[in-house]
């Protein structure tokens, strides 16, 4: 009887729903759960009772003014009102949006909540901080929706950060799979926002299938340089891809751009099991890259949720991000067997586009090999010349290619990953051992340590360009490949290692070995005649809070 009951209802309401349908494509990606299962995996977790929620408002016309045009504020205005019929018309001008008569208000809050980000962490109320919101923004165009985006929160973000705290530089990093155009025509002739993106692109095959999301976009006029586009040519990028990325391209010109706020579009279509992205880099990168942008501008960071709809992958992805946020040492990285052939062909048509604008990429001249084991190093040498290196990457392509058809065909199920490791947070984060007459500064506790992995002493990189190539192109990588359980830093009066640099080094390698880092320092005392050399040995685990000279 029931069953008859339901038989004629779904019967009855099928034409209706599949008309609705039409007229009303809903996105099926783009979903209200996106954020419910974050925030209850933030709570879930017990991450979110250890953050303050900051209470969202709309974006003003002003702020959206920052970015966008009149007549597109105007012409969104009025979706709240329109029938069906016209707001399907509008919907059809864009490139996969989809319009709803509540989307202009979500919006504004989405946009609103970002600026409410960047306004607590300007004013040091926090010291970062992430908001989660839907819709996402960085497709969005001055007078355009795209990609799910109708407001660009990020970029807004940065407009606001710039005229109501003078901030002089704004980078901008996109994790998101897709190439934000939206942020990068925005600001492409604008030398005090520096874009970073990487992004699927498979030779402009994949969407928005612009040229000007490949690698030779590098800005216009002033802002030559300032734009940076990673194009990932395969899919089933890897932790390693990513790091290295990092490690030989951003991060050595995010500390040559010396950036006052980092803003993130995070978008989490770039990790693993997302239907967008076809990525294979685990949730826990995250801790990682957000650990890495933690460093620059005094830590001040504003991630904003762009993609990832994945139900999975996305909660994982923003626990491990908010994680690294409040100051939790990251999990050990999985398996970094070195980027791929693809990877490291982009990475080289980067760097090249980009020396001619950056001089800590000037020096750093690269050969990759087109061996198959490549390691996170890439040894530096004069560039490949010969179209021999060149034929040879294509046939380790080619050989890449067929393994990864084998590949494919094996495990063409449901990707599966391993649930992220759990990552302690220590109660005490910084010991200290000390002669016996000198008094532990608060917030330190007295231990003996005795383990020793990796010994690092460091001469000479006390200037950006030198720092960039010993730590970020060198000892970064190497360390992260070696993952040592325990980092000894030793620093000797002589060392010509300056207070800024010597912190940064500190802060950049507590991203390994969980953050068990020991510090050696030498320090002179003078006593009457003569002097003699006192060590401190401190130990750091997972405690990012800037580390004051002693
Ligand atoms: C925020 C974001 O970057 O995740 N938006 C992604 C939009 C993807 C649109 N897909 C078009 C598919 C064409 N058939
Ligand atoms: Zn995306």
């Amino acid at each position: 009887k029931n069953n008859n009951f339901y038989h004629n209802v779904f019967a009855f309401s099928a034409p209706i729903l599949l008309c609705l349908y039409y007229f009303f494509p809903v996105c099926k990606i783009e979903v209200p759960e996106r954020l419910t299962v974050s925030h209850e995996a933030l709570i879930k977790t017990g991450l979110a009772d250890r953050c303050i929620s900051v209470p969202v408002r709309e974006a003003t016309d002003a702020d959206i003014l920052l970015v966008h045009s009149e007549e597109y504020l105007e012409a969104v205005k009025k979706t709240p009102y329109m029938t069906l019929e016209d707001l399907q018309e509008f919907t059809l001008q864009y490139g996969d949006v989809y319009f709803h008569p509540n989307i202009y208000h979500c919006a504004k809050l989405a946009a609103g909540a970002a600026l409410q980000l960047v306004d607590s962490v300007m004013t040091g109320k926090v010291r970062n901080g992430m908001a989660l919101v839907r819709p996402p923004g960085h497709h969005s165009m001055r007078s355009a929706a795209s990609g799910f985006c109708v407001f660009n929160n990020v970029a807004i973000a940065a407009q606001y950060a710039k005229q109501q705290y003078g901030v002089k530089r704004v980078l901008i990093v996109d994790w998101d799979v897709h190439h934000g155009q939206g942020v990068q025509y925005c600001f492409e002739d604008d030398p005090s926002v520096l874009y970073f993106s990487w992004h699927r692109y498979e030779h402009q095959k994949f969407w928005p299938q612009l040229k000007e999301s490949d690698y030779n976009s590098v800005g216009k006029e002033k802002g030559a340089g300032f734009n940076i586009n990673v194009p990932w040519n395969k899919v089933g990028m890897k932790n390693s891809d990513y790091l290295s990325v990092f490690c030989h391209i951003l991060l050595p010109v995010a500390y040559e751009f010396s950036p006052d706020l980092v803003l993130v579009c995070a978008g989490f279509d770039s990790a693993i099991g997302d239907p967008e992205g076809e990525m294979c880099a685990s949730p826990d990168i995250f801790a990682h890259l957000t650990h890495l942008l933690m460093n620059l501008a005094g830590g001040k960071l504003c991630a904003v949720l762009e993609g990832g709809y994945n139900l999975t992958s996305l909660p994982q992805s923003v626990c491990q991000t908010v994680q690294t946020l409040l100051g939790d040492p990251a999990p050990r990285p999985a398996n970094l067997d070195g980027p791929c052939e693809s990877a490291l062909e982009s990475l080289h048509c980067v760097r090249s586009a980009h020396r001619q604008y950056w001089s800590c990429l000037k020096h750093m001249t690269f050969i990759f090999t087109a061996s198959s084991n490549n390691s996170l190093l890439l040894s530096p040498a004069e560039l490949p010349t010969s179209d021999v290196t060149t034929k040879r990457i294509k046939l380790a392509e080619e050989e890449e290619d067929k393994l990864k058809k084998v590949e494919e065909e094996k495990n063409a199920e449901e990707e599966v990953w391993p649930e992220p490791p759990k990552r302690v947070a220590p109660a005490v984060r910084t010991a200290l051992v000390l002669p016996n007459d000198v008094a532990c500064p608060d917030g330190c506790k007295h231990v003996n340590t005795s383990q020793v992995c990796l010994l690092v002493l460091l001469q000479g990189c006390s200037d950006v360009s030198g720092f960039a190539q010993a730590v970020l192109g060198l000892l970064l990588p190497l360390g992260y490949e070696y993952d040592p359980s325990l980092v000894l830093l030793a620093r000797t009066p002589d060392s010509g290692l300056c207070d800024s640099v010597w912190q940064q080094l500190t802060g950049l390698l507590q991203g390994i070995a969980q953050g068990h880092t020991l510090v050696l320092m030498q320090v002179r005392r003078r006593r009457r005649g003569g002097s003699i050399s006192v060590y401190l040995l401190l130990h750091f685990w997972g405690g990012l809070d800037r580390w004051q000279v002693f």
